[in-house]
């Protein structure tokens, strides 16, 4: 018996004994090696005349045998003499592969898909076998070789019989525990799955006998009371479909076929909003398949949830959900990566793989980013549509990055447009803004019907500028992130910004100063409470910690009163973080009461001021201030105190 050379053994022990879950891709490995094989040798008969064979005599055969627990993978390719076999299975030739695939293994654990992500090729088939036998014959040899091995210690070769060139890799599987059938594997329909699933584009067909049902033919004597009789067959049949959807031009292929690919690949029921693709060529070259699904998937929003693209290598899939290749932002994109360049590298190289992967991840990133965006120009319903399944994401992405991601993703945003009465982008409102505007009014609560009846909003369209009505937890996150939009400011001769250009900021119209005020309307404001300062002072200390200050508004029209806010925490802030777990119950809006000094209740709160009756100044401070957090859709503190207090007021 030869041994295994030192490093060989290291990666089979961890193979083998590592609590590994993904067993299955024994089979993909093995037909990679085989339809390498077949390719090596269709190369060779372009450049060698003395090899005779056509493409369509190429294949791979994939069989089993229940009683004797084995699997057959045979290919007609170049084959293995005997130094081949004692080189190539003897020994791991990428001692470097080795190395990082051990070093991951112990820093991660076992349960990583260290050698499902990589390949280590023919060793996987100690996963499932006990013992292989690989009988082989080298193209133009006479000779073929049985190489065989129980992957433990070593391996023998002798002299075998084999007819023509080629190899058979028949594995023996292991006897069943109670973690691990590996009676799966023997079935038809369990290799069928896993050549569909894992080598369903390698180039040469992969072939297996499949059971079929046929009727019978009807005898031509057959009387009226005829049943029809069905018999059993086998057939040959090929299980791959070999010449990948995303390998093919975008004119070869029916929208309905990537429909089909997409609903079979990525198990979605709904067609995709939106299909496209990347074709790179040069010093790293894949193609890219990507689609928009129709509909957000049950769980994007949980933990649970994981994004990622499938990645193919030279037409076998090395990992069902790369999640560098997105970003997380776009993580509810689905699609197929495949690089011939990336393979090598893979099991080699594994900076150079990070780098590639982040190459094309950027590539795939501003792909996506320049669809979305063609779609929003070219199909405005459907990506209103997209919008309310993902819009969200795009916000949080914003948000997370600090707003950092505002020049790719704020142009694609939507929000409902009080004055409009539809989804607006925010380059829509800049451009039906009036010169006049400042700034980008928004309000936040949690329905549109609510905002749209808020006094404010009302004022600020009074005085004809819109007011976005934001009712996604996101939006004021994102906003305030965001900080402004709009494009750089217009520069003069002396390359100074002109005035009235550049970024507009975004306001809440329910927060800070607003900035629409006249300076007479500020005046105005200033002296009714320089004049009424006894009768704010006396309100605030009647609300006590509640609110900041009581002021005279600029900003109310209509109603008496409205409750705003100071600092960068708005009502609906501290309403959404009120529900989150975890302390950020405990932030909380800086408010302030705000009056309306033209309204008739100043005037009744004055009088009473005066004639020295606290009592009424208290009791209509209570009612003021519960109503306007009634009205924007706030918990008042005590709604029985709040109800007395109107039945007072009544009585
Ligand atoms: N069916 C086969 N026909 C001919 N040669 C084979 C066959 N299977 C394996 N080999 C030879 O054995 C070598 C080792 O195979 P193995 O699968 O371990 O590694 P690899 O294919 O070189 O690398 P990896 O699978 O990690 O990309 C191959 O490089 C090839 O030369």
């Amino acid at each position: 018996m030869r041994k295994f050379k030192t490093e060989s053994k290291k990666l089979l022990d961890l193979m083998i004994n590592s609590i590994y879950t993904n067993r299955e891709i024994f089979l993909r490995e093995l037909i990679s090696n085989a339809s390498d094989a077949v390719d090596k040798l269709y190369f060779k008969s372009l450049t060698d005349t003395s090899v005779q064979l056509t493409k369509d005599q190429l294949g791979i055969d994939v069989s089993f045998d229940k009683d004797a627990r084995t699997i057959t993978v045979s290919d007609n390719g170049i084959g293995m003499t005997q130094e081949d076999l004692d080189r190539n299975l003897g020994t791991i030739a990428h001692s470097d592969s080795m190395a990082f695939k051990q070093e991951n293994a112990e820093q991660q654990g076992d349960d990583v898909d260290i050698i499902g992500q990589f390949g280590v090729g023919f060793y996987s088939a100690f996963m499932v076998a006990k013992s292989v036998r690989v009988v082989s014959k080298a193209y133009g040899e006479e000779q073929a070789w049985a190489w065989e091995s129980d992957g433990v210690e070593g391996y023998t070769i002798e002299a075998a019989e084999r007819e023509t060139n080629g190899t058979d890799v028949i594995l023996t599987l292991k006897d069943n525990t109670e973690e691990e059938n590996y009676d799966q594997f023997l079935s038809e329909y369990g290799l069928k799955d896993l050549i569909k699933r894992y080598s369903n584009y390698v180039r040469y067909p992969v072939r297996m006998e499949v059971e079929k049902s046929r009727q019978k033919p009807k005898p031509e004597d057959a009387g009226d009371d005829y049943k029809p009789e069905y018999e059993q067959y086998t057939e040959v049949e090929t299980i791959n479909s070999m010449v990948p959807i995303w390998k093919r031009g975008k004119s070869d292929v029916k929208q309905e076929e990537y429909n089909e690919f997409y609903k079979q690949t990525f198990h979605d029921f709904t067609d995709p909003a939106a299909t496209f693709g990347i074709h790179a060529e040069g010093a790293l070259s894949y193609d890219a398949l990507l689609f928009i699904p129709g509909r957000a998937p049950y769980d994007l929003y949980s933990k649970d949830y994981k994004k990622g693209l499938e990645l193919y290598g030279s037409n076998v899939l090395i990992m069902e959900k790369c999640e560098d290749l997105l970003p997380d932002h776009y993580n509810f994109v689905r699609g197929v990566v495949d690089s011939q360049d990336l393979t090598l590298n893979i099991s080699r190289e594994t900076l150079q793989q990070n780098n590639q992967l982040r190459a094309i991840a950027r590539k795939v990133e501003k792909k996506i980013t320049s669809e979305l965006k063609k779609m929003l120009k070219n199909d405005r319903a459907g990506y209103e549509k997209f919008f309310e399944n993902f819009g969200r994401g795009l916000e949080y992405g914003i948000y997370t990055s600090y707003g950092m991601l505002k020049d790719e993703l704020a142009e694609l945003l939507l929000f409902y447009s009080a004055k409009e009465q539809k989804l607006v982008t925010l380059d829509e409102y800049l451009e039906a803004m009036p010169a006049n505007q400042k700034s980008i009014y928004y309000a936040a609560g949690d329905s549109i019907d609510r905002l749209a009846k808020l006094p404010i909003v009302n004022t600020v369209l009074g005085r004809g500028y819109d007011v976005l009505l934001c009712t996604k937890d996101v939006d004021e996150f994102c906003f305030q992130s965001m900080m402004n939009y709009g494009p750089e400011p217009e520069k003069d001769a002396e390359g100074k910004d002109i005035e009235g250009t550049g970024p507009k900021d975004l306001k809440n119209v329910a927060s800070g100063v607003l900035d629409f005020a006249t300076e007479d309307e500020k005046k105005e404001a200033e002296a009714a409470e320089k004049d009424n300062e006894a009768l704010l002072k006396a309100m605030k200390e009647h609300l006590g910690d509640v609110i900041t200050k009581v002021a005279v508004s600029t900003r109310l029209t209509d109603a008496p009163s409205a409750v705003t806010t100071e600092g960068p925490v708005s009502l609906e802030m501290e309403r959404l973080m009120s529900q989150m777990p975890e302390g950020m119950g405990e932030v909380k809006s800086q408010r302030v009461l705000e009056l309306n000094a033209k309204h008739p209740v100043f005037e009744v709160l004055k009088g009473a001021q005066e004639a020295g009756d606290a009592d009424k100044v208290n009791l209509y401070t209570d009612i003021l201030y519960n109503q306007a957090l009634i009205v924007e859709g706030m918990p008042i503190a005590d709604p029985v105190a709040y109800a007395n207090a109107v039945t007072k007021l009544m009585a």
